[in-house]
């Protein structure tokens, strides 16, 4: 009988368990559960609800044995760069604080007094967002020391509901890069880099590497859920787990579509030439020690605000409707732009944009969302020619992986801009890498480029390339 191991997939917006084996050569998945995940106000700050997400853990667990499927292994995978600390009595000395949260702000810019952009670029090759864990911490550094001084234990958000599970603490490499306090090369902690921010270097934990069978779950775990298994750490960090899904990876620019858009390559080493830098490409961790070596781009993430400012009274399909009609309507803003990271308003924002660049201002929800679209397609393309100029090669598929996959006229806007064959799918590939790295743990596969192969036979893949309409 083959082996089944759970994905636990939490993005921004969503989280999912989804049981994965293999079956006659393919691998089969079946959704257990499936919950909506949103920043809270915690005080003053944004935050994640972890005690929710944990519940919706156990509770999908629950759904497991209730269905009588016994699953030899769990991985969680969650978006990066947020933690929690704890202090000598392993209890939570923080809120699980969103990276959204505006405590970085201006963080980064007080760090590159200690340590030169270049020099921080050339030893962990990760790009410069505002919230990275280096700037979070360094926020609580100047913020609160009282609570850095206390912290004997730092977890990311994966590493600490494997906690909660086993009782086990870990760093997992692909998220603990993420923190922009790895070096690329060695792939350890840079400890020297930690102290010379002022920040205790004993809390971090060793960092294992996806594929590590961690361990069981703690008796009170078995007695509540009523199914024991071992957690095992896929890539924690979720793109690094969506990033294993693509089946055809040589000659492709992925995009990780989700709340986020992660545009980039997979790479066998880290780029940390001055035009990478210059153009604020990263190298996070992968799999086996490759590197994902791209960029973030605002996402989906805007047309999640803008659904929520109609009170959800459009689903994400209707949205997607409603931009086909206003044709000529060709406003677009700077994605990118630090504004769009959390507005109050997402429409307004995005009006007030369109004003201040003396453009139409789009007044309907399909001009507002056909504004959206357009403009991370713009956004796409620029990345796409970075990559292309810093490779000094064209590529020729661009694969759009994760829920945004869905979206059929993005995918279509993607193929008319770059005339590239644009193919879309797995949806649901962070899932997918998850259960990967769990079934190459349990020696279900022997490696990740058959593993490739048979999620290239499992799953179904729509190309769109360059439309006559254009
Ligand atoms: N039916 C659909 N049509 C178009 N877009 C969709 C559809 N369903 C989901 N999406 C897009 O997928 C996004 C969610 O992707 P997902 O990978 O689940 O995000 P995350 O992992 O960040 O929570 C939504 O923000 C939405 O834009
Ligand atoms: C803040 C990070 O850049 C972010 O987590 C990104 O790396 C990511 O993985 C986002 O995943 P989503 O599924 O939430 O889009
Ligand atoms: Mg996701």
């Amino acid at each position: 009988m083959n082996k089944t191991s759970i994905a636990v997939d939490i993005g921004a917006s969503s989280g999912r368990l989804i049981a994965g084996s293999l079956e006659a050569g393919k691998l089969k998945l079946e959704e257990v559960h499936r919950f909506n995940n949103e920043l809270i106000k915690k005080g003053d700050h944004f935050c994640w609800d972890i005690d929710k997400l944990f519940s919706e853990i156990k509770t999908g667990l629950k759904e497991c044995h209730a269905k009588g499927i016994t699953p030899s292994s769990i991985g969680i995978d969650t978006w990066a760069v947020d933690f929690v600390l704890l202090d000598e009595n392993d209890n939570l000395l923080t809120d699980a604080v969103a990276y959204r949260d505006p405590r970085t702000d201006g963080m980064m810019e007080e760090v590159f007094e200690i340590i030169s952009k270049e020099r921080l670029y050339l030893e962990t090759g990760i790009q410069f967002q505002k919230f990275n864990t280096i700037y979070q911490l360094y926020s609580l550094k100047k913020n609160d020391p009282e609570v850095l001084k206390k912290a004997k234990t730092f977890l990311m958000i994966p590493d600490y509901l494997n906690f909660l599970l086993t009782g086990i603490k870990s760093n997992e490499y692909t998220n603990a890069t993420s923190t922009q306090l790895v070096n690329a090369f060695t792939k350890k902690w840079d400890m020297e880099l930690i102290e010379s921010l002022g920040i205790n270097k004993e809390m971090f934990q060793t960092i294992k590497p996806p594929k590590t069978i961690l361990g069981p779950f703690k008796a009170s775990i078995v007695e509540e859920t009523g199914i024991d298994m071992d957690v095992v750490l896929p890539a924690t960090h979720d793109t690094g787990s969506a990033v294993i899904a693509v089946p055809e990876i040589e000659g492709t620019i992925y995009i990780s579509s989700g709340t986020w858009s992660l545009i980039g390559v997979e790479n066998h080493f880290p780029i940390c030439v001055t035009k990478a830098l210059d153009y604020n490409f990263t190298n996070e961790g992968g799999i086996d020690y490759q590197f994902r070596f791209l960029k973030n781009i605002m996402g989906l993430w805007m047309i999640q605000e803008v659904k929520r400012n109609y009170q959800d009274q459009y689903t994400f399909a209707e949205l997607v409707k409603l931009a086909k009609e206003p044709e000529h309507f060709t406003s677009t803003v700077n994605v990118d732009d630090e504004r769009f990271l959390k507005p109050e308003n997402m429409i307004e924002e995005i009006k007030n944009y369109c004003s201040e660049t003396n453009q139409s201002v789009p007044a309907t929800p399909g001009e507002i969302s056909k504004c959206v679209f357009d403009s991370l397609v713009v956004s796409y393309q620029s990345a796409i020619r970075q990559i292309e100029e810093i490779y000094e090669k064209q590529f020729t598929k661009v694969n759009v992986i994760g829920g945004g996959c869905q979206n059929e006229l993005l995918n279509q806007l993607i193929a008319n801009a770059t005339a590239k064959e644009v193919n879309a799918g797995p949806i649901e590939a962070t899932a997918i890498g998850n259960v990967t790295a769990q079934l190459l743990a349990l020696g279900e596969l022997k490696n990740v480029r058959e593993a490739r192969s048979i999620i290239k036979e499992s799953f179904d893949v729509k190309t769109y390339t360059r439309s006559e309409l254009g």
